[in-house]
This record gives C-alpha cells, sequence and structure tokens, in this order.
C-alpha cells in the first residue's frame, strides 16, 4: 500500500472546477507516477492550465471558483482543511510560462524560498544555488556571476533560473505550465534535456502546446477537450495508436 502510494504519487478522481456559472474541468480521473513526465496536451481553452493550477491549489485565490473531487498527494488529502499551502506548495512547485525571476541576484533568486522558510547558514544557502543551478543545467553560465541581476540573464537562462528557484527547496513535483513557449527553439531544447534530466529526483507534470515536445519527453500524455479527459496513456500509444477519434484528430493537426 506504501509503495503503491510512492508510485502513484499524485491521484486526483473526478475534478470539477467551475468559474462562476462555467464549468471548465466535468470530472478528471488522472494518477501520475513518481519520476516520470507526464504532459497535458490539447486545444487552447481545454482545461489544461486550469486543471494543473488544480495540483498546487494555485485557483483557490480566484474569486467565483469552485473545486470538487478528490485529490490525493502520497495518499492524503491535499484539499482538507488543516492542509498546509506554503508547505504543499513547497512540496509541488510550479514554474510558469513567462520566465518571472525575481528583480534581485541570481542567488537571491535561488535562495528566496529557503530564506523565507527561515534559513540563514551561509553554506546552506551556497550549497542549495549550487545543487540546484546544477540541476537546473544553468550552473557553467551563471557561476561566476550570482550576485548580478536575474533579469539581465536571457529569456531561456532566466527560464532555468525560475527552475532552479523551484527546486532548491526540494519539492516532489514539479507543475510547469507551457515552460518553453516563450523561448527560442534552441533554448526550448536545452530546458527539453533539463527535465529529461530532473526526472530522476522528481515527478514532472507539463502543460505543452508543443506536440513534438510531448513526444519527444513525455513518458505519458493527457489529452484534454473541452473540459474532458478525452485519453491518457504512454505517450508512445497516444502518438501512434490513439483509442479516441478526437485524440487522432487532434495530434494529426485537424483541429487545434
Ligand atoms: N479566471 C478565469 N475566469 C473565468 N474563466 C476562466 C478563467 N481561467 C480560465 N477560464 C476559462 O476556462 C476554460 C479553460 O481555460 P484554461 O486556461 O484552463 O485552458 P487551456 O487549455 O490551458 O488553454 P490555453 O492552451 O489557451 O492556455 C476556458 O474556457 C477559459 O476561458
Amino acid at each position: 500500500m506504501e509503495d503503491q502510494m510512492e508510485k502513484q504519487i499524485l491521484k486526483t478522481q473526478n475534478v470539477h472546477l467551475n468559474y462562476g456559472d462555467f464549468e471548465a474541468l466535468h470530472g478528471i480521473d488522472l494518477t501520475f507516477d513518481a519520476h516520470e513526465i507526464t504532459a497535458l496536451i490539447g486545444p487552447s481553452g481545454c482545461g489544461k492550465s486550469t486543471y494543473l493550477r488544480c495540483l498546487n491549489r494555485m485557483n483557490d485565490q480566484i474569486e467565483g471558483v469552485k473545486i470538487t473531487g478528490d485529490f490525493k498527494f502520497r495518499g492524503n488529502d491535499m484539499y482538507s482543511d488543516d492542509i498546509d499551502i506554503v508547505e504543499l506548495r513547497k512540496q509541488i512547485g510550479m514554474v510558469f510560462q513567462q520566465p518571472n525571476p525575481f528583480p534581485m541576484s541570481i542567488y537571491d533568486n535561488v535562495t528566496f524560498g529557503l530564506r523565507v522558510a527561515g534559513v540563514r547558514d551561509k553554506a546552506k544557502l551556497d550549497e542549495a544555488v549550487q545543487t540546484a543551478l546544477k540541476q537546473a543545467a544553468v550552473w557553467d553560465e551563471v557561476k561566476d556571476k550570482l550576485d548580478q541581476n536575474a533579469m539581465a540573464l536571457s529569456g531561456g537562462q532566466q527560464q532555468r533560473i525560475c527552475i532552479a528557484r523551484a527546486l532548491a527547496v526540494s519539492p516532489t513535483i514539479l507543475l510547469l505550465d507551457e515552460p518553453t513557449s516563450a523561448l527560442d527553439p534552441h533554448s526550448s531544447r536545452q530546458i527539453e534535456a533539463t527535465l529529461l534530466q530532473l526526472k530522476e529526483h522528481y515527478t514532472i507534470i507539463m502543460v505543452t502546446h508543443n506536440l513534438q515536445q510531448a513526444a519527444r519527453i513525455a513518458d505519458k500524455t493527457a489529452f484534454f477537450l473541452q473540459g474532458d479527459l478525452i485519453e491518457f496513456d504512454d505517450t508512445k500509444k497516444i502518438f501512434m495508436d490513439p483509442a479516441a477519434e478526437q485524440t487522432r484528430d487532434f495530434i494529426t493537426g485537424r483541429f487545434g
């Protein structure tokens, strides 16, 4: 049972989400295995980002949102009243579409979460910076300028700093919402290579509009359409032999 919970690290059942009267998610069941990359794909407005944001309770702040269903992280109810949301977001970190480093040094960006958590030990912070920047595959490029403003870096470097910032607090799961859509192809491929390395240590759930990207790096792929989960399977199966006609139509570019 314990092993099963560690493998199926995050499990949602019958997730419905309403923005006011509009139901954006119509009962989503998805189970995410540890140390895998799962891609969420589907045409614009199908609910991918809405669903992703449910996974670290980012929709809670939006007025008029109603969420029902079962969300289990390591077997525990993520939406129970006594959950510490700050702690939950440490465990389930998020990286956004637009690189959003804070207007401060690279070092201060990466240590931000740890300092908020009260870590003051310089040696500990130094070590965390080095580890996170190495994991995010940007250490070699920035190691000699850690005190420089992160805003001065290229878009691709900024995004890897944001990944490092998310990793520095030692999350279990990393959520990424179209992490490469604002980047050039070279930077995108660098991020993809980084994500492939990261899955050894983390579980990765990623919204992407780039079908080739999903095919290249995701172990599993979930296809959403108008608030429904149409199909969820091994990425190979989704792209080579999908079960549903709508998936086939989307993959072959007939819509979306
Ligand atoms: N804050 C909000 N208030 C009201 N409706 C919203 C809100 N955010 C999203 N929606 C609606 O919910 C539906 C799903 O949106 P969502 O952004 O999750 O889709 P998506 O698949 O991620 O789209 P995209 O690929 O364009 O980012 C859309 O119809 C959208 O207009």
